[in-house]
């Protein structure tokens, strides 16, 4: 039986929920005079969702290669499902999927075809593996297309047919890198609730990204990656809650100096950031302070009172937007 036909609490692998799977010590990844991952430590645990959020050359991508035993460790230890994924990948791959950043699908086969061809890296009978990619395609609700070739499925529709790829083999953990970059919002969300399920199904889900509702919405936890290092980690709200106020006032100005214009707010809530585009006040409260923005003098062409999110961390933790402006 697949995983994704069973909803077992805990499921048909024999890993209790919170057990870890993934724990990396002091890991370091190296190209040449690069460091793409500077010293990284983290523990992701059976069934939860664990996102690596950063901007692009953060490390994320280097960092689940490792995990996928693609790419090996240049110092510090890692283990996978209690195996080093050096000596053991070939005991580690048989229980991961991996959807990689790319859809690598080929193009010429149809999309059945792609799942069943893929079993057989992994010693599937040919029976089998037509009652799982039958299967799977359901669940990625592309068994309409079963017998379609692949070129012409939508952005959308090959990465729910990668995802099915990856399941094919009833993997403990899924690696997700990107799974929605490139997507319009309902393609996106349509993987999501693909994503969801798989979760809700018990299977340890980690990801990369650099959306951060993907990453609010997602993930039970995350590490929040920059420049090869990680900056924090935890659970999105706590993440929010520690580093944030609850509120932000967006203040736009159409002709005014940014630099100039904070100036005037000094004092008012309890900090501000520059951006190129806007000013972004932090207080507990927008409403009870957006006169005092007009009674300091100020007359910003656009207003926004929103609560805090994740993007927010990132800026405060790194002095940079997650997503390049
Ligand atoms: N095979 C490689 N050879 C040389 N440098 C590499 C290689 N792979 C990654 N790097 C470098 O390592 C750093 C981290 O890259 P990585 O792809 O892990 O980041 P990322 O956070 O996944 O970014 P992206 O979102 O763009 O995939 C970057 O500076 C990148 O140029």
């Amino acid at each position: 039986m697949t995983g994704i036909s069973a909803t077992p609490a805990v499921h048909g692998h024999g890993l209790a929920t919170g057990e870890p799977v993934v724990r990396a010590r002091s890991l370091v990844k190296r190209f040449g005079d690069i460091t793409a991952v500077d010293g990284v430590d983290f523990t992701i645990r059976s069934g939860e969702a664990f996102g690596f959020l950063g901007r692009n050359g953060a490390g994320k991508t280097s960092t689940m290669r490792m995990i996928g035993c693609v790419s090996p460790p240049s110092d510090g230890r890692l283990t996978v499902l209690g195996m080093d994924p050096v000596r053991e990948g070939a005991s580690v791959r048989a229980r991961l999927g991996v959807c990689p950043q790319e859809d690598n699908l080929d193009l010429e086969l149809t999309a059945r075809q792609n799942l069943t061809t893929y079993a057989r890296y992994f010693r599937i009978t040919r029976a089998e593996a037509r009652r799982r990619a039958d299967d799977l395609l359901r669940f990625v609700q592309l068994d309409d297309r079963a017998a379609s070739k692949v070129e012409p499925l939508s952005g959308g529709m090959k990465r729910r047919l990668t995802i099915a790829r990856a399941l094919i083999n009833d993997p403990e953990i899924v690696l997700l890198d990107e799974p929605t970059t490139g997507l319009d919002p309902q393609a996106r969300h349509l993987v999501w609730e693909r994503l969801f399920q798989l979760k809700q199904r018990g299977i340890t889900l980690v990801l990369t990204t650099h959306y951060m509702e993907e990453a609010e919405q997602l993930c039970d936890r995350l590490v929040i990656m920059d420049g090869g290092r990680i900056v924090a980690q935890d659970a999105p709200r706590a993440l929010i809650d520690a580093h944030c106020t609850k509120e932000v006032v967006e203040l736009r100005f159409a002709a005014e100096d940014h630099e100039s214009c904070a100036d005037k707010l000094v004092g008012i809530g309890s900090h501000v950031e520059v951006l190129p585009d806007r000013l972004l006040l932090y207080t507990d409260d927008g409403d009870a302070i957006v006169p005092t923005v007009y009674e300091r003098g100020l007359r910003p062409s656009g207003v926004l009172v929103r609560r805090s999110g994740l993007e927010d961390v990132f800026l405060h933790l790194t002095g940079r937007t997650l997503v390049e402006a």
